[in-house]
């Protein structure tokens, strides 16, 4: 595919480079409560000289796998880079924070800046592995302290958020378009623009987000909504039918061209031109004319439905159902899935080609949707789960070929009938259409009909490029639905993921935290019954060991006044609580995890941009071995300890862990 492939794509040329600096939200006081009061303790107790080292990491993978992406190191740079208590921070904490508050505190706390604080980190777009802080920091107790909730903020989302999205990468392939559509399902504003800028560096090729686009030049891809289709309900509607050739620039009537395709394709197509919407075939004109070179249009609007699935002997009668904007909720949906029982929201005035539109399905009346073997056809009919939201029926017959309740196939034959006349108007007027979103039913076996469609009208109609068309397929798509659909086999070219993606349904909360490890130079441990939970004290180094094949071995902990593990020298790695679980190991290659990014009141390091992370991703999936990116039951991958720092921790764990008595 290339720039055509959805109707309106834009560049980032308007990106505003000023407003791009700090996202306004993030300030000193986007911040607990707690890490203020604290700040005021810490000062009267005369801690303001004390020197800490704090570990910023997370226990446990997301969505069950065994990596992570590590994202937002970009926002915390910029975050310390703008760190200032203005006068009104200043006069509101002087009116929140209870009374008493020594005045020199608020002065103080007016002259602080990140200046004294050393940021060291991971690069962004590195995979991570529990336990192995991402970012470290030191500095003065009290910054390093007030620095807690805003880093982990932008550190938490941004990386559950990057690695949800290098998932659906994985699953989809590299040849497969991923569209993010998530803005109006997202956490607020915020939660939306982050989930653009972030699904974008684990690997998505662009956003529907409009803002996003322009902040952080990421592509801006779309299609259009069923209202548009449903916005015209004749061809009397048109305003005008012109469109210009592109080649001679002759008005013609693209409306004319249309409905003489219409006429030539519906027997092609198997769909009688009674049994497809006028309204649909305007909408459809309309916007071809508005974007000749980008027509790409949503085929699923009418479900045009017999009474009964196909199982009935009789005659089908045809009952159109408009999807609309503003359809009543969904009923819950029942086992079988399809529509049953679901009342349209929108009976009244809308009449195309003699449908009846709106009517209940199935006069509310859900089939038997258990397996069903039918003797005399030899076909079973399953029904397959198909994300948390829904279950799906298909039917499958003896040949291994899915296919849907006649229904529904009509349905989608009548806007695959619209389209192709509109795109074969457009071909003799000098211009190639892009494509189709489907945005219901099954999508495995719809996009294959849609494929086997343009096949027909390509080799038909002597037009090569129909067989190139790009089918988008949305609606409710998460991992499994992608697993599912290569399963199963279909012709999907680009998905348009919102609702799972952003509010990454599956695991809504990375977890890191961000805990004290050293202060002035002494190690400091905290203690729990959950060992996952005692932390790893010191001030640390990580490497990460790679085999002679290329691949990430292990990441190995160690004191930072131990010297680093060299290439091909043997060195103990040990599990960091259990005591004859090690190992040793040569590497081929040892990579040192942490570069300084902030120093002295600086950024150290030149910053890639949002691309160049991106691409970051993937290379560094790649180090990964494959089994430990399954989805299912992947390995986990081996953190470590040294021997040193194994003994260094366990004795300070036996020091810190009070003597019990019995009595
Ligand atoms: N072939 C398939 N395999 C697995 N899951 C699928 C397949 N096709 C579609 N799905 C998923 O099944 C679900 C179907 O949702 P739903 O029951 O709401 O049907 P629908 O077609 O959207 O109905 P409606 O038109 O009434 O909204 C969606 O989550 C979709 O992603
Ligand atoms: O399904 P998602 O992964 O969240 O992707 C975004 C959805 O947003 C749009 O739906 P719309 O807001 O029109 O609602 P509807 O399709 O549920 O009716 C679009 O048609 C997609 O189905
Ligand atoms: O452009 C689209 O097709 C789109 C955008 C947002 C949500 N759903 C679809
Ligand atoms: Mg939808």
């Amino acid at each position: 595919m290339n720039d055509r492939e959805l109707s309106c794509s834009a560049g980032g040329q308007f990106m505003d480079r000023g407003r791009m600096n700090q996202n306004g939200v993030v300030q000193p006081l986007l911040t607990d409560l707690y890490q203020i009061t604290m700040a005021y303790a810490y000062w009267k107790s005369d801690k303001t000289d004390d020197t800490a080292v704090f570990d910023l990491f997370f226990r446990n993978n997301p969505f069950h796998g065994e990596f992570t992406i590590f994202a937002g190191l970009e926002e915390c740079l910029k975050f310390l880079d703008s760190f200032h208590y203005s006068q009104s921070d200043i006069e509101y904490l002087k009116q929140t924070l209870p009374e008493g508050i020594e005045h020199e505190f608020f002065e103080y706390l007016g002259n602080l800046t990140a200046r004294d604080v050393t940021l060291y980190a991971i690069d962004e777009g590195t995979v991570a592995f529990p336990r192995v802080p991402i970012i470290k920091i030191e500095g003065p107790l009290i910054i390093v302290q007030l620095l807690e909730t805003t880093l982990l903020t932008l550190v938490n989302y941004a990386s559950l958020m990057a690695t949800n999205a290098a998932r659906y990468r994985m699953v989809a392939g590299k040849h497969v378009k991923l569209l993010e559509f998530g803005l109006r399902r997202a956490q607020g504003p915020d939660g939306g623009l982050s989930a653009s800028k972030y699904s974008y560096t684990g690997g998505f090729d662009g956003t529907s987000n409009v803002l996003a686009g322009k902040l952080f030049n990421i592509p801006v891809k779309g299609t259009h909504a069923h209202a548009y289709i449903t916005s015209f309900s004749s061809i009397g509607e048109l305003k005008t039918r012109l469109l210009k050739h592109k080649q001679t620039g002759i008005m013609e009537d693209l409306l004319e061209h249309a409905i003489r395709h219409r006429a030539m394709l519906s027997h092609l197509l198997d769909v009688s031109t009674e049994e497809s919407s006028e309204g649909e075939l305007a909408a459809m004109v309309s916007y071809a004319i508005a974007f000749p070179d980008g027509f790409m249009a949503l085929v699923d609007t009418y479900d045009v439905k017999s009474r009964e699935t196909e199982q009935t002997n009789t005659e089908p009668k045809l009952i159109s159902k408009i999807k609309t904007e503003n359809s009543p909720p969904k009923l819950k949906p029942s086992t079988n899935g399809h529509q049953n029982g679901q009342i349209n929201g929108q009976i009244n005035g809308h009449k195309t080609n003699g449908h009846q539109n709106g009517i209940a399905q199935n006069g509310g009346k859900s089939p038997k949707d258990t397996k069903i073997q039918d003797t005399k056809t030899s076909t079973t009919t399953t029904t397959t789960t198909a994300t948390t939201k829904a279950t799906l029926k298909t039917t499958t017959v003896s040949n291994g070929t899915a296919y849907l309740p006649k229904y529904v196939e009509k349905s989608f034959r009548s806007g695959l009938l619209n389209f192709s006349a509109v795109a074969l108007a457009l071909n003799d007027l000098g211009y190639h259409a892009l494509g189709i979103r489907i945005d219901s039913g099954d999508l495995a076996y719809l996009s294959c009909l849609a494929r086997e469609s343009f096949e027909k009208v390509a080799e038909r109609f002597k037009v090569p490029w129909f067989n190139k068309l790009t089918i988008v397929a949305s609606n409710d798509i998460n991992e499994d639905t992608i697993l599912s659909l290569n399963e199963q086999g279909h012709k999907i070219d680009c998905f348009g993921i919102g609702t799972h993606l952003v509010t990454c349904q599956r695991q809504p909360a990375l977890g890191c935290v961000y805990k004290l490890v050293e202060i002035n130079g002494q190690p400091r441990i905290k203690l729990s019954q959950d060992v996952e939970k005692v932390t790893m004290p010191g001030n640390k180094n990580a490497y990460r060991l790679y085999s002679a094949d290329g691949h990430a071995l292990i990441d190995l902990l160690q004191k930072v006044s131990e010297p680093p593990p060299a290439v091909s020298q043997k060195v103990l790695c040990r599990h960091p609580f259990q005591e004859s679980k090690r190992a040793y190991v040569i590497p081929s290659h040892v990579e040192s995890l942490y570069k300084v990014y902030w120093k002295s009141g600086k950024i150290c390091q030149q910053l890639p941009t949002l691309e160049q992370v991106r691409e970051k991703v993937q290379i560094s999936l790649k180090t990964l071995r494959n089994d430990h990116k399954r989805t299912l039951n992947p390995t986990p991958y081996k953190v470590a300890v040294s021997d040193n720092l194994y003994n260094f921790i366990h004795d300070l764990w036996l020091q810190n862990a009070p003597i019990g008595e019995l009595s």
